[in-house]
């Protein structure tokens, strides 16, 4: 019988896809730091049984349609925005992502980004290699407390749970916002939920964790930055584009808000000359939420057992589309 063909989008180490050329034809776009184009994508769709993607990649409805053969789609990453899942799952084709073992690290950065925001730490760091420390003065680089704040997380999912644990620790105030209330957050963590407006209005940080849907897209926009308090601190680990990036610079500009921490940007990579990263008040990082060589490892392996899972005949660990059932 014809072993199956798998397309893997970015180089990656040889020990982890290894499980999966014991079963499969293995082919890799040859890079690990440029996406692959996408004629290439598209030409590897025609032949593959299962795609393993990055979230930098397109997967939409004319690459699934040039899957003939294609049974999944297994995303590295948590998020799914990338594809086009009903498409996926109306053509019999299972998408599988990596939620949970990415929980932990993605929270620990979220959480990173709004210490180092608040306490100004990348400007505080550039100051003393460019030579400008000359005395310890009252309120050289002072910037604000974050213990004993309000925090206000939108996106309660497995993600915005780990940041509220980690904010309690810091004796923070927890309020969240989600598409549907969160009761075991409330009872375990103490966190009080709240309209989106509310939340906007009391916290002093303001988190995004929320995937990006046609109903979040744009959901913190100029009106959303009007109602925050102009000491309020804006921190986006999810997607760009759950933020309009205009009214968020507008803000930052205008004083509406006192800082912003990003991890995601509207059209990624950005380069130097984006207008967000000239001002002070942003700490700005290249997607790198999940980004250690433990969780990366454990991503890269989970798709490689979801790719296998489904091409042996069984059911892969986390998918996405649970209406998928299998092509015949
Ligand atoms: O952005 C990364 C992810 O979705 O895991």
């Amino acid at each position: 019988m014809k072993r199956p063909y798998v397309f893997i989008t970015r180089k990656l180490p040889e020990e982890i896809i290894a499980p999966v050329k014991e079963i499969a034809e293995v082919a890799t776009w040859p890079h690990d730091d440029v996406p692959v184009p996408r004629d290439v994508l598209m030409n590897e769709a025609k032949k593959a049984d299962a795609l393993l993607t990055m979230v930098a990649d397109m997967v939409d409805e004319a690459i699934l349609d040039a899957g003939k053969q294609l049974k999944v789609v297994a995303n590295m990453g948590v998020g799914f925005d990338n594809i086009d899942v009903q498409a996926a799952t109306k053509r019999g084709i299972a998408v599988c992502n990596t939620p949970d073992v990415l929980t932990d690290t993605t929270a620990d950065l979220t959480f990173a980004l709004l210490l180092a925001t608040a306490r100004r730490m990348v400007e505080a760091a550039q100051f003393i290699k460019e030579g400008k420390w000359k005395s310890w003065s009252p309120f050289l680089l002072a910037g604000v407390d974050v213990h004993h704040k309000t925090i206000g997380i939108v996106g309660m999912g497995n993600i915005g749970k780990a940041v509220a644990k980690r904010a309690i620790g810091f004796d923070m105030n927890v309020l969240y916002h989600n598409r549907s209330r969160n009761i075991e957050a409330e009872k375990r963590l103490g966190a009080t939920y709240c309209s989106f407006e509310e939340l906007l209005e009391r916290a002093d940080f303001v988190v995004c964790l929320t995937p990006l849907t046609n109903e979040t897209r744009h959901m913190f926009n100029k009106e959303a930055f009007r109602k925050m308090k102009r000491s309020a601190i804006f921190v986006n680990a999810a997607r760009g584009a759950v933020v309009d990036e205009q009214a968020l610079y507008e803000a930052l500009v205008s004083g509406e808000i006192a800082g912003a921490g990003l991890d995601v940007f509207e059209q990624e990579p950005i380069d130097a000359s984006h207008p967000l990263l000239a001002l002070p008040n942003v700490i700005a990082l290249p997607h790198i939420g999940s980004a250690t060589k433990e969780t990366r490892t454990k991503m890269m392996e989970l798709c490689c057992r979801n790719i296998i899972a489904i091409l042996t005949g069984s059911q892969p660990e986390t998918l996405v589309n649970k209406e998928w059932s299998m092509r015949s």
